[in-house]
């Protein structure tokens, strides 16, 4: 399968929802409310996936989608349902081509919530699974720095299809790494889409708020020698143990200090050889992983040339539900490397014991 029409789909649909993130992102008013979990949620997420799900709707009525966020809170707050619907009936590509092809504006209020309430499939190893991450980085979003629109098509529990839209990542592949807590930055030079079909490589192209930019094959660096390697990590020391990770690249005789930034971000950048390897250790044993944290990176990162496991050693398992309930963490790194960095991982883990 060429996954042609998928892809276009999928990449259409994250520049389109990436644009009413960047509207949101811009403003102060970013309609935060709490979930259950304590984690924020915005009128950024909720828009995003809405449109997301309208795309998928119109051409792949049959496929199931797992998406992180729903309209129950939205049902309880009419104002902020109202607030949504203001945001995301303005929203369209200004490729006329284009949005057509999406389908166009939503018909009302009750259908955008409707269409977000479809994002409750359960997933699982059988049939066209989609999975959507809105906002990847919420945190990270609210802060000023990054954040990703995250669409995945797995089938029968693979991942064959990854598209991240990275609005504040430099354009430019070769742009050093740095670390990113929240900067504000202008949208000048920055905005970046990553994607990847299983088996045809991983590409990048500038977000752009026209028609689709023409694609370039990335790939990961090759480290002549750990030592020389960047890590990235995620900003919130709630998210991954930045300690454990500091005595694993010390014991890699990595010299640089690790680079913090949020979201997927970290799976595109180290794609494209702006970074080398991405450790999310776990901080709480019992936590599961989310699938739609890491389907589209997963793909984007092996079709690059990585590879991507657990802390064990496995490769993450998407067909088993919402979450990835039979791994824990992630050691992302490049092929060559990757045994060494998991060797590194294991020994320090082991001597916590
Ligand atoms: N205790 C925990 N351990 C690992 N990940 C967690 C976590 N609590 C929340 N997360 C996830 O971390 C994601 C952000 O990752 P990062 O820290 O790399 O930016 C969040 O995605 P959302 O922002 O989409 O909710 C959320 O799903
Ligand atoms: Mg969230
Ligand atoms: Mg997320
Ligand atoms: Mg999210």
């Amino acid at each position: 399968m060429s996954y042609t029409n998928e892809l276009r789909i999928a990449l259409l649909a994250v520049q389109r929802a990436s644009l009413l993130t960047k509207s949101v992102f811009h403003s102060k008013a970013k309609g935060t409310v709490d979930k259950n979990d304590k984690s924020p949620v915005t009128i950024g997420d909720f828009g995003a996936q809405a449109l997301i799900i309208a795309a998928l709707q119109k051409h792949f009525p049959d496929d199931e989608i797992v998406a992180e966020e729903e309209a129950a809170a939205l049902r309880e707050q009419p104002e902020l349902g109202d607030t949504i619907w203001d945001i995301v009936r303005q929203t369209a590509l200004s490729d006329d081509h284009a949005e057509k092809e999406l389908g166009g504006a939503i018909a009302s209020k009750e259908s955008m919530l409707a269409l977000l309430d479809k994002g409750n499939s359960a997933g699982g190893s059988k049939g066209r699974i989609w999975t959507i991450d809105p906002i990847d980085g919420t945190k990270g979003f609210l802060r000023g720095g990054q954040y990703a629109v995250c669409l995945g098509l797995m089938v029968d529990g693979d991942v064959k299809v990854g598209v991240l839209g990275c609005p504040n990542l430099p354009v430019d592949d070769q742009a050093p790494l740095t670390a990113d807590i929240g900067s504000n930055q202008t949208s000048d030079g920055h905005g970046v889409l990553f994607s990847a079909v299983q088996g045809q490589g991983a590409t990048s192209r500038p977000l752009t708020d026209g028609p689709l930019a023409q694609e370039k094959s990335i790939s990961m660096r090759a480290v002549p020698s750990l030592a020389e390697a960047t890590f990235c990590e995620s900003v919130e020391a709630g998210h991954s143990a930045h300690g454990d990770q500091a005595q694993i690249a010390q014991k890699l005789g990595i010299t640089k200090p690790s680079v913090r930034m949020d979201s997927q971000a970290k799976y595109g950048s180290i794609a494209r050889g702006a970074g080398d390897i991405y450790l999310r250790l776990p901080v709480k044993a019992t936590y599961q992983e989310k699938i739609w944290d890491h389907a589209a990176g997963d793909l984007i990162v092996r079709e690059a040339g990585g590879e991507v496991t657990d802390i064990h050693g496995k490769r993450l398992d998407f067909s088993v539900g919402r979450t990835l309930a039979n791994n824990k963490g992630v050691v992302a790194a490049p092929k060559a490397s990757h045994g060494e960095v998991l060797s590194a991982v294991q020994e320090v883990l082991k001597a916590k014991l």
